[in-house]
């Protein structure tokens, strides 16, 4: 469970998020939408704790910078960090000791060949492509197999295949009870999966719908009928 209660951040002048309050139950799927620089990479990242900011955000009822919280807590960012000189395989083995979890090779077999990378395991973090990348910084956050999870922007980049696949874990997350929170402009992309959406709009939550409460409207219909923007 996710619950965000009056977060605020301000860069220098900008007020990017302002008194914003959510929260997302366990085996739900939560997506934060809204037009370029509406303050949503900015609520990713202080869920994630990368941000200094106001308010109080709690995973599973804990504080989310305490350890425990972190434990349970898997994000994948909009941009791809990778560490240059580790391969994809790597990767995977060094989160899952970070986070002081048993190095499951099947496991780690079983999330390379989803994400096609099978092939590519021995390869270094800076000789991937950007969308290998990508599939790389999901499956180290899949592989911990968190109870809560942040995906920012998660299809950009991906092939058609790769985005398949993730939707299907998408899916698999929220049957496992997993709180799930999707950060996207790509609306088309989370219409089968998405229970709960908050709209913002220049930094300010401007609306919190729920799918089951909107007839046959789909998301991408809802988002211009809501913000007022042209569908063109
Ligand atoms: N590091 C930063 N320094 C200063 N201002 C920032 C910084 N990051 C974001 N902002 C500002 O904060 C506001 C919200 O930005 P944010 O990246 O959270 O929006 P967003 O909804 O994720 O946008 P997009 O859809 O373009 O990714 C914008 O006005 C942006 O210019």
């Amino acid at each position: 469970m996710l619950d965000v209660i009056g977060l605020s951040k301000k860069y220098n002048k900008t007020l990017a998020v302002d008194n914003v309050s959510f929260d997302i139950q366990n085996g739900t799927v939560g997506v934060l939408i809204g037009p370029n620089g509406s303050g949503k990479s900015t609520i990713i990242k202080s869920v994630a704790g990368l941000l200094r900011y106001t308010g109080e955000i709690k995973i599973n009822n804990l504080p989310n910078k305490d350890i425990e919280a972190k434990k349970v807590f898997g994000y994948i960012p909009e941009i791809p960090a990778m560490f240059p000189l580790l391969t994809v395989r790597e990767h995977i083995v060094y989160i899952l000791k970070a986070y002081g979890l048993e190095i499951d090779n099947e496991k780690i077999d079983s999330l390379l060949k989803r994400f096609d990378l099978t092939d590519k395991q021995d390869k270094l973090g800076d000789e991937l492509s950007k969308g290998m990348m990508q599939k790389v910084s999901i499956c180290c956050a899949l592989a911990v197999e968190p109870e809560v999870i942040m995906l920012d922007e998660p299809m950009v980049g991906l092939d058609p295949k790769a985005i398949k696949e993730l939707k299907i874990i998408i899916k698999e997350l929220k049957e496992k009870n997993c709180t799930i929170l999707i950060s996207t402009h790509m609306l088309e992309m989370v219409e089968d999966v998405w229970d709960m959406m908050i709209l913002m709009k220049e930094g300010r939550k401007v609306g919190q719908y729920y799918k089951n409460q909107m007839g046959d409207k789909d998301l991408e219909e809802l988002f211009f009928e809501l913000t007022g923007e042209e569908d063109e």
